[in-house]
């Protein structure tokens, strides 16, 4: 089945918006080029009283909208019992990003609804006690539908389009080698690499003490070294070179938006591989990647020294040459594995792991850059933590207003804006706040939108949702008229390293919930919160322009459509 364009500019669940970015302007896909949206405000999608009170009118179809959502409710068997429907018009794919249309749908329709759009019909779930029951209570009743269709090519039996089976295997093998020595290395990792970065950017400023320039690019570079490092002890190297590796890889992540983008699996046709010069260039980009991995793979089996799982854990990680993931992938005793999977599990790592990072910095820089109060702040914490030694986990615990800007940035600009699941039984999802008190049945093989989004922009379990208020995490909210949410509780989960999931009973889902969360989140948290400090330890930083011509498009991430230019100013 192909994934429609409608699902399309919000698909895929990490970081496959790859776009080739190296040092220059960032270049948005070309779905994304399609039609110019006016600048976005990207922090207003004005939900003031008088809209919550009054949905919006429903906009004005034409012909070709009419059309598609008779052939929707065709194809896909009509109503969903009383789950309200919301009838897209195809039109408003063309207009804006698909996510800011199914939140205005979520403000007319509820926190559960049925869009009918284009050929193919979702449920658009915006809701903590819906969430919750899909990604944690019945995890296990749903798969990734589309997007594993889309994946697969790329990541194969990888952890995220992997099928049930496979992926119990391998998160159990996977999971483990996420371990605490294992992140503290990883630290290490993440500050020579930020290191790199930051000499790069005091060269660029050390004649004029400043310097313009696109900060999305030179963190799309620091996340691909980091993974390359940390998933398969490669360094990619991409802040100071190019190398065809390097290209093939923004190559292969360009194609995986591009795909998750059209309405036509084109690259199921027979011979498109040979005859399509884009199909072309991604098999050829994939052979390069290809290529590396299993050399990186044999390297690491040639040199395996087999041991058990908790032996692997208390490696002195200080003086291994090679502290990464497949290392231990690949030393744990009884964990054989073909070179096969054992390459889908660090392409969907390598995939997973860097346009996510590179994102979730962008907006923190887009936001701070907007609030020359909460810079200060957060370079104040910076000076005063970093001030003695080197940055070590324990050093990062004390960056907490740092880390709750990366999680605030993730509330805002969540990556990926959208979780996809499909039913694999009749299922009954719970009606969720103000929705039907029976729930509504589903039946097998209903393609779902859990709308991370449209979550972390409620207006019913957030204050002033679409404000950056990094401190809103530290305060307990809790609202008796919402039936099953347990409220905002940062006491409800000792010692985490961030807000998480669990603290606001699935109203916030920066790394997802149940089974299938990210098992990077807390690499991820430690290696944002190192960038951004010691950028922040070194520069102060203001947009190019006003924050309006920073605009936002979607496919796996949201990003930029033009980079986020910026005047980088050494601090004195
Ligand atoms: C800021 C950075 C990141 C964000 C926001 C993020 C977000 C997410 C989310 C929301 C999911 C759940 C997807 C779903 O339920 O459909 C996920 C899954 C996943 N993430 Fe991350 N991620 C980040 C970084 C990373 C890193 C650094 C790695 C690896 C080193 C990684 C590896 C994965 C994998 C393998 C999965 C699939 C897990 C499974 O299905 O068992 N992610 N991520």
């Amino acid at each position: 089945m192909a994934a429609t364009a409608s699902t399309a500019s919000t698909l895929l669940p990490g970081p496959v918006a790859g776009s080739p970015r190296s040092g220059s302007a960032a270049c948005a896909p070309s779905a994304f080029r399609r039609r110019r949206r006016p600048a976005v405000r990207c922090q207003s999608t004005s939900v003031d009283k008088q809209q919550q009170e009054q949905p919006p009118k429903p906009k004005q179809r034409n012909l070709l909208d009419n059309a598609s959502n008779l052939l929707t409710n065709f194809l896909s068997g009509g109503n969903l019992g009383a789950m309200p429907v919301a009838e897209g018009a195809v039109t408003d794919l063309f207009g804006k990003p698909l996510f800011f249309s199914l939140y205005d749908w979520f403000l007319e329709h509820g926190s559960v609804y049925k869009l009918a759009f284009g050929p193919k019909s979702f449920v658009v779930v915006s809701d903590p006690i819906v969430a919750r029951h899909i990604l944690r209570e019945n995890a296990f009743c749903y798969d990734k539908g589309v997007l594993a269709e889309i994946l697969k090519p790329i990541m194969g039996k990888g952890l995220i389009p992997a099928d049930l089976d496979t992926w119990k295997q391998r998160r159990k093998v996977i999971t483990p080698g996420f371990h605490a020595l294992f992140i503290e290395a990883m630290v290490r990792i993440f500050t020579k690499c930020s290191e790199r970065t930051i000499s790069k950017l005091e060269e660029l400023t050390e004649s004029e003490g400043q310097v313009l320039l696109d900060l999305e690019a030179e963190f799309s570079n620091l996340a691909l070294d980091i993974i390359g490092l940390g998933v398969f002890n490669f360094d990619f190297d991409s802040v100071t070179k190019e190398s065809p590796v390097i290209k093939a890889v923004y190559g292969t992540l360009f194609e995986a938006e591009h795909r998750s983008t059209f309405y036509i699996p084109y690259w199921n046709i027979p011979l498109t591989k040979w005859i399509v010069p884009r199909q072309r260039k991604f098999h050829s980009d994939l052979k390069v990647i290809n290529d590396c991995l299993d050399n990186l793979i044999k390297n690491a089996k040639e040199t395996r020294q087999e041991a058990d799982v908790e032996k692997l854990q208390q490696r002195d990680y200080s003086s291994l040459k090679d502290v990464s993931l497949l290392r231990f992938l690949v030393d744990m005793r009884g964990a054989d594995v073909d070179d096969r999977q054992l390459r889908d599990d660090l392409m969907t790592m390598l995939i997973a792991g860097h346009e996510t990072t590179a994102a979730v910095l962008t907006w923190s820089v887009f936001l701070l850059a907007q609030s020359p109060t909460r810079m200060r702040k957060a370079q104040a914490e910076v000076d005063s933590v970093l001030s003695n030694g080197a940055i070590t986990v324990e050093s990062l615990k004390k960056l907490e207003y740092i880390k709750l800007i990366i999680l605030e940035s993730l509330r805002l600009y969540p990556q990926p804006p959208l979780l996809i699941r499909r039913s694999l039984r009749p299922d009954k999802l719970p009606g969720g706040y103000n929705g039907a008190k029976e729930g509504y049945e589903i039946p097998t093989g209903t393609d779902i939108f859990v709308s991370i989004y449209n979550l972390h922009r409620s207006p019913y379990f957030w204050d002033r949702p679409n404000e950056f208020e990094p401190e809103r995490f530290s305060v307990q909210k809790k609202d008796e008229s919402i039936e099953g949410w347990s409220g905002f509780d940062p006491n409800r989960s000792p010692g985490a390293m961030y807000p998480n999931e669990i603290i606001a009973d699935f109203a916030f889902l920066p790394f997802g919930g149940g089974p299938r969360k990210c098992v990077g989140d807390q690499f991820a948290v430690l290696e944002s919160t190192v960038a951004l400090a010691l950028l922040l330890r070194k520069f102060d930083v203001k947009l190019r322009g006003s924050p309006d011509e920073v605009e936002m498009v979607t496919g796996a991430t949201i990003h930029t459509k033009n980079g986020l230019w910026c005047r980088l100013r050494r601090r004195t």
